[in-house]
């Protein structure tokens, strides 16, 4: 008979929904769980996440796993820190959500059928940078909450649209209000989105190897990888404007074979709020280091930004 594992979760629809799907894979595979609500500062701030800093809905959570509360945590990959916690172990990555951005807008309208001047809701500078980009003359209105709370300014008419996680209105069952999936071509995604990190204790290898076994995806883990290895190189912050998507795709490897690669593109906001952008393609198991070149790529095309013509 297998020990109950307690699995701790932030107490929002969101979470213990995403929480609830993992322990009923870890139930499937033969292990008792049960969950633990963990209340953080980012459930109860109103605050825009760029003041109140990213680990906010995180850092509570890995405090209760690494004093013995629980012996799991799961967490929205993208809402993690970039350094890992030495205390922790990354023990599994389950299998991504599809990533993209979704629109969710009045009338049914796409992005490219909003007229100038619409009002368009979101919190993250990454998706107010590339909605500006796009030329469309929206007009970018800043919000947070939970889902519902967005998703109402757009019933009550205050907005004409909102973007989020496509991932997020999926594990809460609401994906028929997306009127459109926006391509990462137009909007790429927070490094990590769609990924859950599922979290123990770094000497407890027992709990370590079971939830690698029975929950972790070696695609989803190596395109994370890339992401948040860029993330990391270019020192930003889940609210900073940085995008990125790495998949795992057949290509013709260095000597012509066909092979499961990694592909990897990145954007990147300067301070004046023009877009760079850089795509890479490389091994899988080499995922950290394309996600380091590209970052490398994305800063000189910055610098080259800076540089060129039109800049004083
Ligand atoms: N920053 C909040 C957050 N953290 C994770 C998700 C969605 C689910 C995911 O990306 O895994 C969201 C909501 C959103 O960005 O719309």
């Amino acid at each position: 008979m297998n020990k109950t594992l307690r699995i701790g979760t932030r107490g929002s629809a969101l979470a213990m929904a995403q929480t609830g799907m993992v322990a009923e894979q870890l139930e499937a595979a033969g292990y008792p769980t049960q969950l633990v609500e963990v209340a953080t500062p980012g459930d109860r701030s109103m605050a825009p996440i760029a003041e109140i800093g990213v680990g906010v809905f995180t850092s509570a959570l890995r405090e209760a796993l690494a004093g013995g509360e629980v012996d799991v945590a799961v967490h929205s990959y993208k809402d993690l820190p970039t350094e890992q916690d030495p205390r922790l172990s990354l023990a599994a990555v389950p299998v991504r959500e599809d990533p993209r951005d979704a629109l969710v807008a009045r009338d049914g309208l796409t992005l490219g059928e909003l007229p100038p001047g619409s009002l368009v809701g979101t919190g993250s500078p990454r998706r107010a940078s590339q909605l500006e980009a796009l030329g469309l003359g929206l007009e970018v209105r800043g919000i947070r909450g939970n889902v519902d709370t967005r998703l109402r300014k757009v019933t009550d008419g205050e907005l004409d649209a909102v973007v989020l996680a496509r991932a997020g209105l999926a594990r809460v069952g609401r994906l028929a209000v997306i009127t459109e999936s926006l391509d990462p071509l137009q909007m790429l995604p927070a490094p990590a989105q769609g990924a859950l990190a599922v979290e123990c204790r770094v000497d407890d290898v027992d709990t370590e190897h079971l939830l690698q076994s029975v929950l972790d995806d070696q695609a989803s883990r190596a395109a994370v990888a890339a992401e948040r290895a860029m993330l990391a190189a270019l020192e930003a912050g889940c609210s900073a404007p940085i995008g990125a998507l790495a998949e795992v795709v057949e290509d013709l490897d260095e000597d012509g074979r066909v092979a499961q690669r990694l592909s990897v593109r990145g954007v990147m906001a300067t301070d004046e709020n023009r877009l760079v952008r850089a795509s890479a393609t490389g091994e899988t198991t080499a995922a950290e280091q394309l996600g380091l070149a590209l970052a490398a790529e994305l800063l000189d095309a910055r610098d080259a930004l800076l540089s060129g013509p039109g800049s004083s």
